[in-house]
């Protein structure tokens, strides 16, 4: 198991990096079609209705499905052995980066429901919380790569 998981190392790893790079693609637009909802889409008819759809094909077909494959090709990283040394501080940042921005993905879940029921926060909240995954990218992106 061990040496199958060493020969799959470069392959998990460029799986792990396409994945990631189309969770944070939809990590980065969702807040961004957030901000037009709330600003120009809040009552019924058009650019409301087609926003809906987009926001919810973007969190259904893309992010959800890239998130799962980022968290299973990165937890077989982690059981490759000599990849992590968990006394060093890069994998204790990376994991914490990493649950982060899963919440925030969940927090995107629920405000698009919100904005669905009419519940949604204004366009300057939502233009905030779109810098979250900018800051995570960068401790995460530090942590495996300069490895501290
Ligand atoms: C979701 C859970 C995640 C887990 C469990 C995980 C775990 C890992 C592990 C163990 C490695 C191998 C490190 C090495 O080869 O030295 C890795 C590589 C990498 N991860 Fe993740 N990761 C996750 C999410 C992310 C996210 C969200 C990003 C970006 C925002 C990211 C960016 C990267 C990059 C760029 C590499 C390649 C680094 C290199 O060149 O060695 N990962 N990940």
């Amino acid at each position: 198991m061990s040496d199958l998981l060493s020969t799959l190392y470069p392959w998990m790893k460029a799986f792990h990096v396409m994945a990631v790079m189309s969770w944070m693609a939809g990590l980065f637009y969702l807040p961004r079609l957030y901000v037009y909802h709330a600003e120009r889409g809040s009552g019924p008819g058009e650019p409301g209705e087609s926003l809906a759809v987009m926001e919810a094909k973007l969190l259904h077909l893309i992010m959800g499905p890239a998130s799962v494959a980022t968290w299973v090709a990165g937890l077989i990283l982690v059981m490759t052995p000599g990849i992590v040394d968990w006394s060093m501080i890069w994998p204790w940042t990376k994991a914490a980066g990493v649950i982060a921005m899963t919440l925030f993905h969940h927090w995107l879940m629920i405000q698009r429901r919100r904005i669905a029921s009419g519940k949604g926060l204004s366009g300057r909240h939502y233009r905030m919380m779109n810098e979250v995954p900018t800051l995570l990218m960068v401790v995460i992106v530090l942590s495996v790569i300069v490895k501290f």
